[in-house]
């Protein structure tokens, strides 16, 4: 209850730039894109495709132990901001990126930092489940041996088993590791997946609309295991479903044509947006 005068001031305050942010067409983000102890810290970061831009000076923070959800109307930049977090750009051919990006505290497009095991450190999930044409064992241990990660098979076994397991597939797949992994349903290739990014120890994992080719119950699945590895990662989502950004991140941030137009705790923006075109987004007035 607001009992003082200086309560009132300040409530109306509040209130007027609250109006005044929601009514803008600045591109200015609105909302604090910082979090304290980043994991990952982005500041003015630019994309072009040639001479097109596809996103205008960004800055955002991804949390130690948070899923952050991306979200926006198609072509909006959404994938391709994800793909500047682990240098998935760089493979694309006229893709420049500028600006600074952080992996704690260190600068990933440092020139003399090898982009091989900053993907390993940063973990990507696609859309379309994607595993190997080899066996579910293969799958998981074939980082660990490229990247040197252990020294003998028993080693090798268990980290299998462990990363199977974080991912919630290892009692499905336990008697049967030397399957195909492209023998599993969309669900549990999509978990082998997540197994093969777990396997190399990653900090932050970035998941590209990870549930769009799966049914309500294998994406129920893969949206509990995301709650889950919340506990040891930090997770980066690119959704087109705001149930699904409302059910399993923190803090959300919304893009359009290229902005980030607004960042917050998950729950304010979908009650209470104070942009109007995130507004406009999540009540389904365009996108
Ligand atoms: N490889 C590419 N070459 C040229 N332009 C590209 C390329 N990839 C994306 N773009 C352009 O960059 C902009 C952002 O695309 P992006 O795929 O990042 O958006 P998005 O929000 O992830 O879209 P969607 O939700 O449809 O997947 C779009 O205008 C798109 O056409």
């Amino acid at each position: 209850m607001i009992t003082t005068v200086e309560e009132i001031q300040r409530s109306t305050t509040a209130m007027r730039s609250g109006e005044l942010a929601r009514s803008q067409e600045s591109r200015e983000t609105v909302g604090d894109y910082s979090v304290p102890d980043a994991r990952m810290r982005c500041r003015d970061v630019e994309v072009w495709y040639g001479d097109k831009r596809a996103i205008h000076g960004v800055s955002l923070d991804l949390g130690r132990n948070e899923v952050l959800s991306m979200i926006g109307p198609s072509g909006c930049g959404k994938s391709t901001f994800l793909r500047c977090l682990n240098r998935m750009n760089d493979t694309i051919d006229g893709c420049r990126v500028s600006g600074s990006i952080q992996l704690d505290g260190e600068e990933i497009y440092d020139r003399a930092l090898d982009p091989v095991p900053l993907r390993a450190r940063v973990g990507m999930v696609f859309q379309k489940p994607n595993p190997f044409p080899k066996s579910i064992y293969e799958n998981v241990a074939y980082g660990p041996r490229i990247h040197g990660l252990t020294n003998n098979k028993t080693e090798l076994d268990a980290l299998v088993e462990t990363s199977l397991r974080k991912a919630g597939l290892w009692d499905e797949v336990k008697d049967r590791l030397d399957a195909p992994g492209t023998g599993l349903s969309g669900g549990q290739q999509q978990r082998l997946c997540i197994a093969r990014t777990i396997a190399v120890s990653p900090e932050v994992i970035l998941m590209d609309e990870p549930c769009s080719a799966l049914d309500p119950i294998a994406t129920a699945i893969i949206e509990e295991l995301i709650d889950e590895l919340r506990a040891n990662y930090s997770i980066a989502i690119v959704t087109h479903s705001m149930q699904q950004a409302a059910r399993v991140s923190q803090r959300t941030a919304y893009f359009h044509l290229g902005d980030l137009i607004e960042v917050g705790e998950t729950n304010q923006i979908f009650t209470n947006p104070q942009h109007r075109l995130t507004e406009d987004y999540i009540t389904g007035r365009f996108g």
